[in-house]
């Protein structure tokens, strides 16, 4: 288990530009296997779940090139489905929470697929019941070997049909938008999500000859064609790790330019940090954020307590909450920090109360972060990373620190931000890996 020692209280200063979004990237690899020619994608980051998202395609058959820095080509010719019977295939596929969305396109190909049960952040009970039950609606049948905690899918002739999502799962969207793009006649998915990855996927599936429309409402429209070809593709930077730089450059007092963030494509991102008293400037696509001593909350208009909610898009996406918090621990006022979608992911406030923060737990889904406004810095302590997001709210944390802190555990934030700790270095942080 590596470490992240880390020497608090330094501002950094300069440009940083982020990274290939983590979450496209699973979907947009995940659909290589959609057709037998080639596919060039753009912008891969260099992190742990989509390095183990490519070995596993790798193994399942697709020829894997480098062909530049952040560049590959995918060709998914020669898929081996009998490695789909392994133990190798089931305990690689488990590794992270992408590798679900193998299942439609391998149903939309193959007729056929199979997960053990996906990994990913332990954040709350994460249920894959719209995944399936979609694909049940276009004809296909679903068995779960519970004992096995295995899923297993098979239907070769699907039908397009009309389905009203239980929830607008961004992964069961992606999941069935490419089971349904080969299957015959008229798919509709109501209650859909749409949020910018699920909108890149569509588009790309389009330039592959897929019939796609209504991209970014709830409502797609698809109708089924007979095959695809190749396409290229470029992924957007990552709307999260934008988000945790705002969050990093207001709680180490930092002026950090953000470039070339696709600022149309953030929605209420950029909005919701200024709500927590942040000041943003858009210096054409890039984002500015001045080194500021103090920010304050705002409050609504009657001037009750700020509530920052999570909610599918296009409200603000839960992933970034767990900065939101942290960043409000240094701000002046109060903010109730509401994590609607998943049970398990604000517990990580233990560690910042003990490293001085004020905050009240209300419940598992619910925090109130009572600001230091700076009147005391937090205290560098060591601390181990739960989860991607939290991992990166406490290293936010450790950098505005007085003193030395450890966080462990670090192959939690690795599994979805590149160099972090040299691409901050260059910054001016103090960062070491202990491995
Ligand atoms: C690999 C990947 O892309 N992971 C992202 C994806 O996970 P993932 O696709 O797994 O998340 P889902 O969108 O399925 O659901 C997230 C959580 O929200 C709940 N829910 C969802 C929709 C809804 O209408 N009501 C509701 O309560 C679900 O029950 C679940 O607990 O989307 C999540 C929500 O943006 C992000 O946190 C994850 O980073
Ligand atoms: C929860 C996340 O990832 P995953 O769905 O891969 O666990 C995340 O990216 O914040």
């Amino acid at each position: 288990m590596a470490s992240f020692r880390v020497k608090g209280g330094l501002k950094l200063k300069g440009e940083i530009t982020p990274q290939g979004a983590k979450n496209e990237a699973l979907q947009i690899l995940c659909a290589v296997l959609l057709t037998a020619d080639k596919i060039t994608i753009n912008k891969i980051p260099n992190i742990r779940d989509v390095n183990k998202l490519i070995e596993l395609l790798s193994d399942m058959g697709v020829k894997v090139e480098k062909i530049g820095p952040e560049s590959y080509t995918f060709q998914s010719d020669e898929i081996d489905l009998k490695y789909l019977d392994t133990e190798d295939f089931l305990k690689k596929a488990s590794a992270l929470r992408g590798s679900v969305m193998i299942l439609g396109p391998l149903l939309a190909r193959f007729g056929t697929g199979k997960l053990s049960k996906p990994g990913g952040d332990k954040i709350g009970r994460r249920r894959m019941d719209t995944h399936f039950t979609g694909f049940q609606k276009l004809g296909a049948n679903f068995h779960y070997d519970k004992q096995r905690e295995i899923y297993n899918i098979d239907g070769k002739n699907l039908k397009g049909a009309y389905m009203l999502l239980d929830e607008a799962s961004v992964t069961g969207t992606a999941n069935i938008v490419m089971a349904a793009v080969m299957a015959e006649g008229k798919t509709t998915i109501y209650n859909a999500a749409c949020e910018p990855y699920l909108q890149q996927l569509c588009d790309m599936l389009n330039r592959m000859g897929a019939k796609i429309s209504g991209i970014g409402s709830n409502l797609l429209n698809i109708e089924g064609v007979k095959s695809l070809t190749g396409t290229e593709h470029t992924l957007l930077p990552d709307m999260i790790e934008i988000g945790s730089f705002i969050g990093l450059a207001a709680m180490t007092q930092s002026e950090i330019t953000i470039k070339n963030a696709q600022i149309h494509r953030l929605g209420i991102i950029p909005d919701t940090f200024r709500r927590m008293g942040i000041t943003l400037e858009f210096r054409g696509d890039d984002i500015h954020i001045p080194a500021q001593q103090h920010y304050e909350i705002d409050t609504f208009i009657d001037g009750s307590i700020l509530t920052v909610a999570d909610a599918i898009w296009p409200g603000f996406t839960p992933d970034l909450l767990s900065i939101i918090l942290v960043t409000a621990t240094q701000a002046k006022g109060t903010v109730l920090v509401h994590q609607k979608m998943f049970e398990s992911r604000l517990f990580f406030v233990d560690k910042l109360i003990d490293m001085g923060a004020q905050i009240i737990l209300c419940d598992p889904h619910r925090a109130t972060v009572i600001g230091l406004d700076r009147k005391y810095p937090l205290r560098g302590i060591r601390m181990t990373s739960p989860d991607i997001r939290a991992g990166v709210a406490l290293l936010i944390a450790a950098l505005s620190a007085e003193g030395i802190s450890i966080i462990d555990n670090i192959e939690q934030i690795d599994r979805g931000y590149q160099y972090i700790d040299q691409r901050l270095n260059a910054l001016g942080a103090d960062i070491v890996r202990i491995d």
